[in-house]
C-alpha cells in the first residue's frame, strides 16, 4: 500500500530530526516531560535557522558550574563582590543580616508572589544602600572574578563561539551583580558582541560607590518584559525561536514578554535536592539535566541548526547581518 500525500506526516519528511537520533538527549540524566513537544520545537528551530534564534540564559550556576571537578565552591556574582577585602568592616555583616532576613522570604513556598515582590525590592534597595558612600576599585572585583574564569560549564567557550559565528543574540539575565558577571565572562573570553548582560551594575558618584544603576533587576522581574522599549528588545523581538537556560525554577519564565506565538525550549540544570525538586523542574522546563556540568545539550541543538544552515547556504560564514556591540550597563 503506497503512502498518499495526505497521510504523510511531518515526521516522514526528509530531514526531520528525531529525539532518538540526538545522543545528548538520550542520556540517563536527561529527562523530558513531553519528548514529542521537544522534538517538534527542535524541528521548528532547525527549519527556521539561526536568523530566528535567540538564547536567554541565567548566569550563576547556569553558565558557571554547580559542581566543579576540584570541589572548589563557585561564588555567586554577589558573592564575588562581597568577598572583596577592601569593603568596609561592617559591610559583610550587614549584607549577611539582609540575606538571613530576606532569603527565607524568597524561598517561602506559601507567600503569594506579589507580596514577595515588595520584600525583594526592599532587599535589593537596602543592599544598594549598603554599597554606597565608599571608594571601590573595580580592579579588585576583576581580580576576584578572574579566579573563577575556569569554573564555566564544560563546552561554554565552544557554545559561545558557535553563537557568535551564527550571529545568534545571547541575553544573560542576572538578578545578581552585573559587574561580576561581565568581568568573569570577559576574562573567560566569552563576552562577544552578540552577548548582552542585563543585571544590576554598580553606580559611582563623585568617585564613591552609589548603589546600583536603574532599573533594578530582581528575581521576579528577571524576564524580557523589563527590556520593553530598549535597544535589545528591538534587536530580538523578531527572533521567535528561543532557548532558555537556567538552574532556578524562576529562570523558566525568563522569556516572559516575548510574543505568544514564539517557540520556547526551556533547559533546566537540576543539582540540589534532585528527588524533592524533580517534579517541579519537569513541569517548568522542557528538558531537565540532572547534575550535568556541561553545555553538551545546547551545543547539540545548535549543531543541528548549524548543519542545516550550512546545507542551505554552503558559502555563508554566518547567519544574518552582524550584531552591533551593545553597552551592558543600560537597557
Ligand atoms: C540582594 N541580593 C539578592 N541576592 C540573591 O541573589 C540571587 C540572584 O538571583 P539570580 O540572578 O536568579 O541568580 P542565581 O543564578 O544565583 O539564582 C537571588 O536569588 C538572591 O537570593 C543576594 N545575595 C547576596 N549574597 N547579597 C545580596 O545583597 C543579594
Ligand atoms: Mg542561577
Amino acid at each position: 500500500m503506497g503512502v498518499t500525500e495526505s497521510n504523510e506526516s511531518q515526521e516522514d519528511r526528509v530531514g526531520y530530526v528525531r529525539i532518538q537520533d540526538i545522543p545528548q538527549l538520550n542520556q540517563e540524566h536527561c529527562r523530558m516531560r513531553d519528548p514529542q513537544r521537544v522534538e517538534r520545537i527542535i524541528n521548528e528551530f532547525v527549519c527556521g535557522g539561526p536568523e530566528r534564534m535567540q538564547i536567554v540564559s541565567d548566569f550563576d550556576y547556569t553558565i558557571t558550574k554547580q559542581r566543579t571537578d576540584d570541589g572548589v565552591a563557585v561564588p555567586s556574582s554577589f558573592g564575588i563582590f562581597n568577598s572583596c577585602k577592601s569593603l568596609p568592616d561592617n559591610f559583610k555583616e550587614e549584607i549577611d543580616k539582609l540575606f538571613h532576613k530576606y532569603h527565607p522570604i524568597e524561598i517561602d513556598p506559601h507567600m503569594p508572589i506579589p507580596d514577595k515582590v515588595q520584600y525583594m525590592i526592599e532587599w535589593w534597595t537596602q543592599s544598594g544602600k549598603l554599597a554606597s558612600g565608599f571608594a571601590f576599585d573595580l580592579a579588585e572585583l576583576d581580580q576576584m572574578a578572574g579566579q573563577f574564569k575556569h569554573a564555566l560549564r564544560d563546552g561554554t567557550h565552544e557554545l559561545f563561539e558557535a553563537l557568535q559565528r551564527l550571529q545568534i543574540p545571547v541575553l544573560v539575565f542576572s538578578a545578581g551583580l552585573g559587574n561580576s558577571v561581565v568581568s568573569l565572562m570577559q576574562q573567560a573570553n566569552i563576552m562577544q558582541p552578540n552577548v548582552k548582560v542585563v543585571s544590576n551594575f554598580l553606580r559611582f558618584r563623585d568617585g564613591l560607590l552609589d548603589g546600583f544603576q536603574e532599573p533594578m533587576i530582581h528575581i521576579f522581574n528577571k524576564n524580557e518584559t523589563v527590556l520593553e522599549g530598549g535597544e535589545y528588545y528591538e534587536l530580538v523581538h523578531t527572533r521567535d525561536h528561543i532557548i532558555v537556560m537556567g538552574d532556578s525554577l524562576g529562570d523558566a519564565d525568563m522569556a516572559a514578554g516575548v510574543p505568544a506565538s514564539s517557540h520556547i525550549l526551556r533547559i533546566g540544570f537540576l543539582f540540589h535536592h534532585v528527588e524533592a525538586n524533580m517534579e517541579k523542574y519537569m513541569n517548568a522546563f522542557d528538558i531537565v539535566l540532572v547534575d550535568d556540568q556541561t553545555m553538551s545539550v545546547p551545543q547539540a541543538l545548535l549543531a543541528l541548526i548549524d548543519n542545516r544552515h550550512q546545507m542551505r547556504h554552503p558559502h555563508a560564514s554566518n547567519g544574518t547581518a552582524s550584531i552591533q556591540a551593545l553597552p551592558n550597563a543600560a537597557l
